[in-house]
């Protein structure tokens, strides 16, 4: 795989997703674009297109290759943050505002009424929980604003906060990941490969694996979660070296489609906040 830096190239685009009264957004209609009697024709032309021209010239790269502003981001972190962000989302938090510092994350709780506060490495001082997707799936955490810091994850998408589409990801929301990319019909995207200064196995892996299924077609997740499972990561993780962990972690990092949302970074005034995305799935006759 070559990776590229990547060549700032800035489109303002709005992204159109639709209130559900759950608070849970939705994904842009995925066939906004049907014909006018109704029938799927364009997206489902859309689609073998989409295949016939393969795999787009998407990007990857580690946060220290980051220039400018992509116009299309997906920052990846498996192991752990956004696979725990998508588990938080799951055990009910509304919204996770992203922390650049400890300090920060702190302020930002101490500030809020209600709010939470989470870091990864071991538990700290008024920090209510840790990176560990294990720990945090039996939380009850209703309506809650989580703030989020971890060393990774965090770091990769503030770094691309100014992007005009920003959504983090993990195998865990994959596949919603790859349609919203779809029905918004993004073109080549600018994946942010968190860990190990953009050689971390795992983050490619996912990576790849959102780029492929990206082209349409049956993607076989296999081999990409292989490649996770025997990663520098999974091998830390499984051998207890990193702090704040529980023994399921590697395993529920590998849970592909876990989820069926895929997560949003915005700009809500000065902070920069991930909010989980509804996706619905694409009938399998046209997908
Ligand atoms: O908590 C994690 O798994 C890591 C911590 S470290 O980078 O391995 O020390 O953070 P993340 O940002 O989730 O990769
Ligand atoms: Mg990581």
């Amino acid at each position: 795989m070559t990776l590229t830096v990547h060549v700032s190239e800035v489109e303002s685009r709005p992204v159109r997703t639709r209130a559900r009264s759950d608070g849970i957004r939705l994904a842009p209609e995925p066939f906004a674009d049907r014909h006018p009697d109704g029938s799927r024709i364009n997206h489902a032309l859309r689609m073998i297109k989409r295949r016939q021209n393969g795999a787009m010239d998407h990007h990857f790269v580690g946060i220290p290759e980051l220039t400018g502003v992509p116009r299309v981001a997906v920052v990846i972190d498996v192991m752990r943050a956004f696979t725990v962000a998508a588990w938080a989302f799951s055990r009910g938090v509304e919204r996770i505002v992203l922390a650049s510092t400890e300090s920060e994350a702190l302020a930002l709780k101490e500030s809020h009424s209600g709010w939470l506060a989470l870091k990864d490495g071991a538990p700290a001082a008024g920090f209510d929980a840790v990176n560990s997707p294990g720990l945090l799936r039996s939380c009850d955490f209703a309506g809650r604003t989580l703030v989020q810091k971890t060393t990774a994850g965090t770091v990769g998408a503030l770094a691309v906060a100014n992007a005009p589409l920003v959504l983090c990801a993990s195998f865990v929301v994959a596949g919603p990941t790859a349609r919203f990319l779809q029905t918004e019909d993004s073109g080549p995207v600018t994946f942010v490969v968190t860990g190990e200064g953009g050689q971390a196995e795992e983050d490619l892996a996912c990576a790849e694996y959102i780029g492929q299924c990206m082209a349409g077609g049956d993607v076989e997740a296999a081999p990409f979660l292989h490649r996770a499972r025997t990663s520098r990561a999974a091998a830390d993780l499984a051998g207890g070296l990193r702090s704040g962990y529980h023994p399921d972690d590697v395993d529920l990092c590998l849970e592909i489609d876990r989820f069926a949302f895929a997560m949003m970074a915005r700009q809500e005034e000065s902070l920069t906040v991930l909010r989980p995305v509804a996706v619905p799935d694409i009938p399998s006759s046209i997908g």
